[in-house]
């Protein structure tokens, strides 16, 4: 079983209605997995729905993806912040200054969230990249963001698990790499390109898997859960 003091699934909750929502939070345990609350089920439901998880214990990756100019995400993050949540992202691609904003305004509050920055989205391919105007591999452009992202002061980055390995490198223990586009073994791909098994997220040295449609839009989503964790668990058991 995996540590639970700090749980390593993040279970996106990309439903349309906070009652679907709840009907998989219910049967969820925050000792065992923490939440995302992404742009489909946030601009559905808002922060109302966010304190909820909250109040129930759930660490809550509040996942808005800010891409703007530095003082209006500097407000944005300062109000996440005062919904509770665990954690809050940021786009790389908004730049020094606006991370720095961000941070800034999230050091000048009380209880201060873990500040994430997306670097190349996991439905990226390098083709897709060239198409607007950035040149190189997704590998290339997430090791720049991330070192940008870094020196910006951010606690960690968003990336595949592809470029978890070289960026620990880089980048050390303390620097949380947090990886969507995790499949496990069989599952369709939907619109990820840039993808790996639980098992293998956790060995290249991902901090986080961010799982959605594998168990939301499974038949048994506990189920697919508990074999997420039991593969994530063997790997741990080393
Ligand atoms: O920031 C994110 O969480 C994120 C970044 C990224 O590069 N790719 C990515 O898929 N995500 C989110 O991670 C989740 C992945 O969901 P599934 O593809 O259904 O497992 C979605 O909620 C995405 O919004």
């Amino acid at each position: 079983m995996q540590n639970t003091n700090d749980p390593r699934v993040i279970v996106a909750l990309d439903y349309p209605s906070a009652d679907a929502a709840l009907a998989l939070v219910e049967r969820l345990d925050p000792a065992r997995c923490r939440v995302k609350v992404g742009k489909e089920l946030f601009t559905r439901a808002g922060p109302e729905l966010v304190r909820r998880l909250v109040d129930g214990g759930f660490d809550v990756f509040l996942d808005l993806k800010y891409h703007d100019i530095p003082n209006t995400v500097a407000g944005a993050c300062a109000a996440a912040a005062d919904l509770g949540v665990w954690m809050v992202n940021v786009h790389a691609l908004g730049g020094r200054a606006m991370m720095e904003a961000a941070r800034e305004a999230l050091e000048a509050g009380g209880r201060r969230p873990l500040l994430i920055a997306v670097t190349v989205l996991t439905s990226h391919s390098e083709a897709d990249l060239a198409e607007i105007g950035l040149a190189g591999s997704p590998m290339e452009n997430v090791q720049r963001l991330a070192a940008l992202a870094q020196g910006s002061g951010l606690d960690g980055v968003v990336c595949s698990p592809r470029e978890v390995a070289t960026l620990r490198a880089a980048h050390g223990e303390g620097f949380r790499l947090v990886t969507p586009g995790i499949r496990p073994s069989g599952a369709a791909l939907g619109d990820q390109k840039r993808v790996m098994t639980p098992g293998d997220a956790i060995r290249s040295g991902s901090d986080y898997l961010v799982i959605g449609r594998p168990v939301t839009g499974a038949d048994d989503p506990m189920g697919v859960l508990l074999a997420v964790e039991a593969e994530i668990g063997a790997v741990l058991a080393g």
